[in-house]
């Protein structure tokens, strides 16, 4: 398992990535070719189930130990006013998580997965990030470090999400900075801010970006300065996840923020993951394009929590359903294309 003892530790990871099973991908190819369908017929449910094929490195995956999880985390930067809720709900809704009554935790049971909840320092929040950077270097070590431990061994599907108040405005500094762009093009309503409240973000945003905008882009850089505890947690659990060859899907606008700053230095940073839905949050289209990732559902969900991911998986489990369980041409006696 990665432990994130060094920014060279981070580099290291984000530089050296696993790539799948090529084996496994062209038996699993082979294999949706003779299942008794015409070629193609499943759409993208084919690509889910190669995709899964190469990176657990056999012709037909399994998600027998699904895991979601969730960091929470608290920020600084909300004493701008930046959130309709005060930052006490971080705390409370980690409360909610771990008494089972939070749609996460409905979620997670529907799909199968088993959830674990991370609660990083939540009375430390992280300093506010137009004036000082988020976190310290040991800060954000240890929040990717706490991200890498959720990948132990046995898991073989990773479903990521956080809690915390704020973090809509950190994951629109947090794409801007990565992939450039003004403030007013990823800043939204987050939990349902009104107008007013978006101006404080973009002012705020755009504040922040000009803080750091002689500081080094690289993506330890921007993940500390602009991030927070539970974003930078998500960054180490992709991140150990390659090392591991587990395949991981990402949830909204602020899962899909913790991979910005790496695929801004890595694009093939991104080959691991499937984008489980497009949220509401308006940033979020834009940064999946910039990320090249086609969202698995789009249903208008804008919660947070590894919510959409989790919805998600029905679909990743049924494109494996299909894949296992449906017979072959030869199998079933049913002639091929002529
Ligand atoms: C009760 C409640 C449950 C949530 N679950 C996720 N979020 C979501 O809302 C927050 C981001 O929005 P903002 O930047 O506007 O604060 C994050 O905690 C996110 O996960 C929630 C928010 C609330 C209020
Ligand atoms: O897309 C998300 O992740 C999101 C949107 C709004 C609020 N919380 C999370």
């Amino acid at each position: 398992m990665i432990r994130f003892d060094s920014l060279a530790a981070f580099d290291a990871a984000l530089a050296d990535l696993t790539v799948p099973d090529a084996a496994a991908t062209a038996a699993a190819r082979d294999r949706q070719a003779q299942l008794t369908k015409p070629a193609g017929s499943l759409g993208r449910l084919e690509d889910i189930a190669i995709f899964l094929a190469g990176w657990q490195g056999r012709e037909r995956p399994a998600i027998t130990r699904g895991r979601a999880a969730i960091f929470a985390g608290n920020h600084g930067v909300t004493v701008h006013g930046v959130s309709a809720f005060p930052a006490s709900v971080t705390a409370q809704m980690v409360a909610n998580f771990q008494a089972g009554g939070a749609a996460i935790n409905a979620f997670s049971a529907a799909a199968g997965l088993e959830l674990k909840v991370a609660a990083l320092d939540l009375d430390r929040p992280t300093a506010d990030f137009t004036a000082e950077p988020a976190m310290s270097e040991a800060d954000c070590l240890a929040a990717l470090s706490a991200g890498a431990a959720m990948v132990e061994p046995g898991i073989d599907l990773l479903v990521v999400g956080e809690m915390g108040i704020g973090n809509s405005t950190a994951a629109a500094a947090l794409a801007a900075r990565s992939f450039g762009g003004s403030a007013a093009e990823w800043v939204g309503p987050g939990t349902g801010v009104d107008s007013a409240g978006i101006a404080r973000k973009v002012a705020v945003v755009d504040r922040a970006l000009a803080f750091h905008a002689d500081a080094p882009v690289a993506a330890f850089e921007t993940l500390r300065r602009v991030g927070g505890r539970e974003i930078a947690a998500i960054a180490g659990a992709i991140l150990a996840a390659r090392r591991a060859r587990v395949p991981v899907v990402l949830d909204g606008f602020i899962s899909c923020s913790a991979i910005a700053p790496l695929a801004s230095e890595n694009p093939a940073i991104t080959a691991h993951c499937l984008a489980g839905h497009r949220s509401a949050e308006p940033g979020h289209a834009r940064l999946l394009d910039r990320l090249g990732l086609a969202p698995l559902l789009s249903l208008d969900m804008r919660l947070g929590e590894g919510s959409g991911a989790a919805v998600a998986v029905a679909v990743i489990r049924s494109a494996l359903a299909a894949h296992d369980g449906m017979a072959t041409f030869a199998e079933a006696g049913v002639s091929g294309a002529a």
